[in-house]
């Protein structure tokens, strides 16, 4: 009795140099993850944070995932940890969130590892890959995709998203794939979802991860084989796949095919997954928008009328110069990732002086800065002309949606670009609406568990 009473009392009071957050460290074992998970709505900041928010202010400590962690929700703060990466902030996940995406994926790595495969990664993906090898191709099969899709008068966005940013993304990896066998990776990239980290206490978890790990399996197996063939014929065919073999045939190498098929899979899921939510989550805002949705229309039928080509598609210039209203309206949308995590070696010392000691996990929770009270009026009010005048690209303080420091995101502008060609499309050529009211959860990712059925046709006023 005295030992686990001893055991209890140290798991509720974690020894530390200085001063600890306050906060509950919750159930031995399992912490304060069972209520973490716990699904809300997705325009707030999560009940979990704000709750602990208002008891103990903003720093508090608790155990997730079998981690003693802090929750950092101060802009200072949080940007602070973004600039330390690599010097007292190291990024960390928790193993079960990383695992079922294979055991050689780089971007865990540190240091100069990870500077060179970030290097690599923008030869695809940086806006100058984006302007030579993707923009065009994009636009294509965003506008086929939906005239296909239209022509049936109803379809779920959330699968047909999805599918279409697989169509254009795979060729740019792999060019030169049978149809069949790009058909083939499609269904599997498609088929390893998220589902098990949406429910992680869920008794169909096991059977959801397993999913996943089959579709992972066949998919690599889909990679490898290319890959290999490529290498043997060295022939070049302007893809992704040429500038990875190149790699591997440099003296100074340090990567190896495994690390670049993990790479490959990594970016296919990251590019379906968390592009095509945040696209769902803007059909479903401008259906239920009409002012913003009638500024909208006005904003790319302008763009429009204004093009030299009107075959050409959506331009890198127009994307990048002419979309302001896209940009104010969806700009609150991108804060879907919940909470980077790092992990301090340093024993480091955050505001209100308090520590965070060495070893322990510092949770950011860049959202409670996006929807923060203080410095947004009606903060949870879908309003696109508070963002009216302001700079609407960079990160700051109190803007990180797609994180800050060495650890930005990659995909930032391949996923702003997509957004913006999928709504040029859809509000120049469709009347849309929703078909049926739409449940949409966060837990802690958004999701839209039933799916995001919309009723679709031409618009008899389109433009082309
Ligand atoms: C909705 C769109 C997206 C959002 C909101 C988003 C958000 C983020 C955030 C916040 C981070 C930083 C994570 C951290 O600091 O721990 C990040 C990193 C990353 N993102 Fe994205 N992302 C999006 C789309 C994409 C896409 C389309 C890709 C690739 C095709 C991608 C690839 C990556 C990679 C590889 C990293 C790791 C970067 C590094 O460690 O240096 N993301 N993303």
């Amino acid at each position: 009795v005295v030992k686990i009473s001893n055991w209890l009392y140290r798991w509720s009071n974690p020894k530390c140099n200085g001063k600890l957050p306050p906060g509950s460290m919750g159930f031995p074992i399992v912490g304060e993850t069972i209520e973490f998970f716990k699904s809300h709505g997705c325009y707030e900041i999560s009940p979990f944070v704000k709750k602990r928010m208002s008891r103990y202010g903003p720093l508090f400590r608790t155990n997730l995932f079998g981690s003693n962690t802090v929750v950092l929700t101060e802009p200072d703060v949080i940007f602070e940890v973004f600039r330390q990466e690599n010097k007292s902030f190291m990024l960390s996940y928790p193993s079960a969130i990383v695992k079922p995406f294979g055991k050689d994926n780089l971007f865990l790595e540190h240091g100069g590892i990870h500077k060179q495969l970030k290097q690599i990664t923008l030869q695809l993906l940086g806006s100058e890959g984006l302007k030579r090898n993707m923009i065009r191709d994009m636009d294509r099969a965003t506008r086929d995709h939906l005239r296909s899709k239209a022509s049936q008068g109803s379809f779920d966005a959330k699968d047909a998203v999805k599918s279409l940013i697989l169509a254009h993304f795979i060729p740019k990896m792999i060019s030169n794939l049978k149809p069949e066998t790009r058909r083939n990776l499609l269904d599997q990239i498609n088929a390893f979802n998220m589902d098990w980290f949406q429910s992680p206490f869920r008794l169909t978890t096991l059977k959801t991860l397993y999913r996943a790990y089959i579709a992972r399996r066949e998919a690599v197996k889909v990679l490898n084989d290319a890959f290999t063939r490529r290498k043997a014929s060295r022939d070049k065919c302007g893809d992704f796949l040429d500038t990875l073999v190149e790699e591997l045939e440099k003296e100074s190498v340090i990567f190896d095919q495994g690390n670049f098929i993990s790479l490959m899979f990594g970016l296919l899921v990251l590019s379906k997954d968390s592009t095509s939510i945040v696209i769902c989550m803007a059909i479903k805002f401008i259906s239920e928008n009409p002012k913003a949705l009638a500024e909208l229309k006005r904003e790319h039928e302008a763009i429009l009328q204004n093009r030299e080509d009107k075959e050409s598609g959506v331009t890198w210039e127009e994307y990048r110069h002419k979309m302001i209203f896209t940009n104010m309206s969806f700009r609150r949308h991108w804060s879907h990732m919940e909470n980077p995590l790092r992990r301090d070696d340093m024993h480091e010392q955050i505001g209100n002086g308090y520590t965070i000691p060495a070893g322990w996990i510092a949770a950011v929770v860049p959202s409670a800065v996006h929807f923060d009270p203080t410095i947004y009026e009606n903060h949870l009010e879908f309003n696109p002309w508070r963002w009216e005048g302001k700079e609407l690209r960079s990160a700051s303080k109190t803007f990180m949606v797609f994180g800050a420091g060495a650890r930005q995101c990659v995909g930032a502008d391949s996923a702003r670009l997509q957004m913006s060609i999928f709504i040029h499309h859809l509000v120049t050529k469709y009347d849309f609406s929703l078909a049926q009211e739409v449940e949409f959860v966060r837990s802690p990712f958004p999701h839209f568990p039933k799916g995001l059925p919309i009723n679709i046709s031409e618009s008899p006023k389109s433009l082309v």
